[in-house]
């Protein structure tokens, strides 16, 4: 497995602990996932200031809106040069296939475009109250499948999901897991948890990881341990 294959996610009010957090660790051993509370309160200046760190950046802002709109969006995160960026895959197959049509212009220096299928922290009684009567993992692989129609290059899921998906929709259709933890982590909010090397057993191609490095005591010693499991 790829070191970089590891996501931290940055989910901080406070830019300089975010830039103390990101001094601590090492840009050949991880990238950063930015997602909407920093990228709110920071903008694009925050971006460029991960880039000059030499870090690659996942843009987490799970854009989900009509086409025309999702597609600006998109163009704009590709001018910003970050590595990967995503929409909601329950905006639809035409707002997916507007988005990386956009995105075609940016030939390979495009960032990898993913699709949000079902949020971990949703169970199945949560999807029942909001009309969906079918359990996270069938949902889940409704809406992988879509992505794939649309041509993006794969989907934010479970790690519950990789196993089947990878078998579905093939080796090339990405996935990117949250809900990790570490054996003995805080699970907090997440649901549909797994460990770092169950999750990657079962496919995924890249993890995210947020509390468990960024609220550890020695961040850096947090990551490196990660990568010693998955060794
Ligand atoms: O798109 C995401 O990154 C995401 C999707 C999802 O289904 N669940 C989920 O937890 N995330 C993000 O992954 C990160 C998980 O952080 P921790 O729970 O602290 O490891 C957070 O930044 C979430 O916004």
């Amino acid at each position: 497995m790829n070191k970089k294959s590891i996501l931290v996610a940055l989910d901080f009010d406070n830019k300089d602990a975010a830039l103390q957090l990101i001094d601590k660790l090492d840009p050949n051993m991880c990238r950063l996932k930015v997602g909407k509370e920093m990228f709110t309160l920071f903008g694009p200046e925050f971006i460029k200031e991960i880039h000059q760190r030499d870090f690659e950046v996942f843009l987490d802002l799970k854009f989900h809106d009509i086409p025309n709109t999702v597609a600006k969006a998109v163009t704009s995160a590709a001018e910003l040069g970050v590595w990967m960026t995503n929409v909601h895959a329950s905006g639809g197959l035409a707002m997916m296939q507007a988005a990386k049509q956009a995105l075609e212009a940016y030939g390979d220096k495009a960032p990898i475009l993913i699709a949000v299928t079902v949020l971990t922290s949703m169970s199945d009684d949560d999807l029942k109250l909001i009309g969906i009567d079918v359990p996270a993992f069938e949902h889940v692989q409704r809406l992988a499948a879509l992505t794939k129609e649309a041509g993006l290059d794969g989907v934010v899921c479970s790690a519950h999901e990789a196993k089947v998906l990878k078998s579905k929709l093939g080796k090339d259709f990405k996935l990117c897991t949250p809900g990790i933890r570490p054996v003995g982590a805080d699970k907090g909010d997440q649901h549909r948890v797994m460990t770092p090397p169950q999750a990657i057993e079962a496919g995924s191609d890249y993890l995210v990881i947020g509390r468990p490095i960024t609220k550890a005591d020695d961040p850096l010693a947090a990551l490196k341990a990660i990568h010693e499991s998955l060794s």
